[in-house]
Parts: structure tokens; C-alpha cells; sequence
């Protein structure tokens, strides 16, 4: 459950108070999610999403991805828009903690990506990718291969506990990713956390993008690699060359990628899996006893891991040079 500050109805009334939506009608607290608080409210004048930013975001952080959410939304790209309060301010306090107010996007997140899906997000990123061109705020991605041995340090001694010789494993790829990893590919604006849950359809339609929590500037193919990882392999890990095939010609439709980005997408997405892995093994390892969120499976990305590890060119994700 990811509520971890509790809003009393009168805090969230004066709060809401300084927006323009009339009325507050009811709220209720989000189970979703894992980094921040969030709420739905229903007032007069619709639906909202209230977000308390907890402490694993850093507010010098929030103008960025607030920012871009207001941004991107003037672009046409279907993302949340963060409301203003009368003051003119969209990021706020409530209960000691940042907050903020963004409009509520219609859909539902695919419990289990079909193909259509998988061609309406290459799209749909693509998109996101050329309307962030102009976006003037930078944030460096903290979780790139610069983030992960600090990461790989705070796990690496329990690691064992999770998979015997996990540590070792990870170890040795950390090193191979550090030696390789490219400097120069096409870079801009990226989610960066572009999941399942984060991406809202109905019936075939893309209707939204949530959670831009983690956006960054980064290599765009390393987001097409994050979803690779998220959206192509199957419940038994097994990985879909057809979804991958259609996440990436539909993006290429788009936004034509390189040659030199294609090539890196087999690192890229050995890169994208050891970032959740060590994410994940981190919340393993240090959930606090009895809390309320479950920390998802690490040895999820570590198959994931593997069968990139084996893949020898882009041919292995449908697509030829
Ligand atoms: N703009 C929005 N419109 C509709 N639902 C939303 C919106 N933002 C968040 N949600 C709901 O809240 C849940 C948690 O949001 P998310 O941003 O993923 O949280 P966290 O950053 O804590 O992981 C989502 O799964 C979704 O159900
Ligand atoms: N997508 C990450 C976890 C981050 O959760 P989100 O609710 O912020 O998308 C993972 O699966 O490890």
C-alpha cells in the first residue's frame, strides 16, 4: 500500500481550497505505486491525483518533473498536467512533505502485455522522445552505470542470501558494463521507468503515460531497452521477438533510430536489467520489517540479465541492421 503520509479531510480541504476545482466531494488513498503517497480526490470539478513526495524523491528534483509533465502535455503527449494553486505555484506543502496536484488520466494499466500494446508504446516513447527536445530543465539519470556499484556495494554482502553466487555474478557484469557502456549515443529526455503499470490503455488505445519519477536525460534507446525488459518477455521469461519487433518498428516510424543505437541495444538492455536487479535486490535485502509495500522479485531481471548476456546483435529483438 502506497500511502505513508495519512492526509486528514480537513488538511487535504484547506489545501484543495487554494485550487480552482470547487468543491472537495471524497478522497481516498491509492494502493499502487511504490515511491510516494497518492491519493485520488474527487471535487466539483473532477477527478485529481494528490502525490505527497516522499523521501526517496529529492525535491531539487520535483521542478524537473514537473516541469516536464507540463511540457510534455503541451505537446500533445497524454501525461498527467500539474494544476496550479491560486499562488501560482504547482508544487506545494502538505503534512510537512512536498505535494502536488496533477489532472487524472482514463485507463487501465495491461495486466498482461499483448503485441498492441507493445506497438502503441514504441509510438507512443518515440513521441515522448522528439516532444522533450525543447524541454530546457536537465537532470542526470542518478541510476545509470555510474549509480549501480555504489548500489551493487549495499547489496553485495547479503546478496548470496537471495541466490547463491549472485554476488559474484553481478560483480563480473558490473565490470563488463562499466568497460563498455557508450558515450555517445542520441540523447534527450527519457521516463527511464516506463513499466506496464505506468502506461494506461483503453481497449487498443494508448490513453496515458504516469510516473515520470524517474525521467532523466539519458540515451533514448536505453528507454526502448527498458521496455524491452518490461514489456517483451513472457510470465515465464521467456523473451517475445514479436513484441520486441513491434516495439521497435513502431517506434522507428516515429523517431528513426541509428545504426550505432541499434547495435548498443544488447548492452543497453543488459544496463536496463542489472539497474532493476540491483534496485530490487536493494529493497529485498533492506524493506523494513512489516511494511507496507512488497518488494518485487530481483531475480526476475537477473533472467532477464542472462538472456541478453547470450544475444549476439540486434537481430535478437527482430530487427536487422
Ligand atoms: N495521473 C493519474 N491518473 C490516474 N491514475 C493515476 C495517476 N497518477 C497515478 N495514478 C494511480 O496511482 C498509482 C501510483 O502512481 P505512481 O506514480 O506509479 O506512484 P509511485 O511513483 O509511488 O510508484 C498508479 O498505479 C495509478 O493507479
Ligand atoms: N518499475 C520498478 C519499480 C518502480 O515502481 P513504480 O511504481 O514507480 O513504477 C520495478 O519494477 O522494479
Amino acid at each position: 500500500m502506497a500511502v505513508y503520509t495519512e492526509v486528514s479531510a480537513e488538511d487535504l480541504a484547506c489545501f484543495v481550497a487554494d485550487y480552482d476545482l470547487g468543491e472537495l466531494l471524497s478522497f481516498k488513498g491509492i494502493a499502487e505505486g511504490v515511491e510516494n503517497s497518492n491519493y485520488l480526490l474527487q471535487a466539483e470539478k473532477g477527478s485529481y491525483i494528490l502525490t505527497l513526495y516522499e523521501k526517496r524523491v529529492a525535491a531539487e528534483d520535483l521542478p524537473f518533473f514537473l516541469g516536464l509533465m507540463e511540457h510534455l502535455a503541451g505537446r500533445g503527449i497524454s501525461c498527467p498536467v500539474p494544476l496550479h494553486a491560486g499562488d501560482g505555484k504547482a508544487l506545494r506543502q502538505l503534512c510537512g512533505r512536498p505535494a502536488a496536484l496533477i489532472s487524472f488520466l482514463e485507463g487501465l494499466s495491461p495486466r498482461r502485455a499483448q503485441t498492441f500494446h507493445c506497438s502503441a508504446l514504441g509510438a507512443a516513447l518515440a513521441r515522448m522522445h522528439l516532444a522533450g527536445a525543447d524541454f530546457p530543465l536537465q537532470r542526470r539519470n542518478a541510476l545509470s552505470v555510474d549509480g549501480w556499484r555504489p548500489l551493487l556495494e549495499a547489496c553485495a554482502g547479503r546478496a548470496d542470501t537471495v541466490s547463491p553466487g549472485l554476488a559474484e555474478a553481478l560483480e563480473s557484469e558490473l565490470k563488463h558494463l562499466e568497460a563498455n557502456w557508450p558515450d555517445k549515443l542520441p540523447a534527450g529526455v527519457i521516463h527511464a521507468d516506463l513499466f506496464p503499470d505506468n502506461v494506461f490503455f483503453r481497449r487498443e488505445q494508448l490513453t496515458g503515460i504516469i510516473d515520470f519519477y524517474f525521467a532523466c536525460n539519458d540515451f533514448f534507446a536505453y528507454d526502448l531497452a527498458v521496455c524491452l525488459n518490461a514489456w517483451c518477455f513472457e510470465q515465464d521469461n521467456a523473451f517475445n521477438v514479436t513484441k520486441a519487433r513491434m516495439l521497435l518498428q513502431s517506434y522507428s516510424r516515429e523517431r528513426a533510430f541509428s545504426e550505432a543505437e541499434l547495435e548498443a541495444l544488447p548492452l543497453l538492455a543488459r544496463g536496463s536489467a542489472l539497474r532493476f536487479l540491483l534496485t530490487r535486490l536493494y529493497d529485498w535485502l533492506h524493506h523494513p520489517e512489516g511494511a507496507f509495500v512488497q518488494p518485487k522479485d530481483p531475480l526476475e531481471y537477473w533472467k532477464k540479465l542472462k538472456f541478453h548476456q547470450e544475444v549476439r546483435g540486434p537481430g535478437a529483438y527482430g530487427l536487422d541492421l
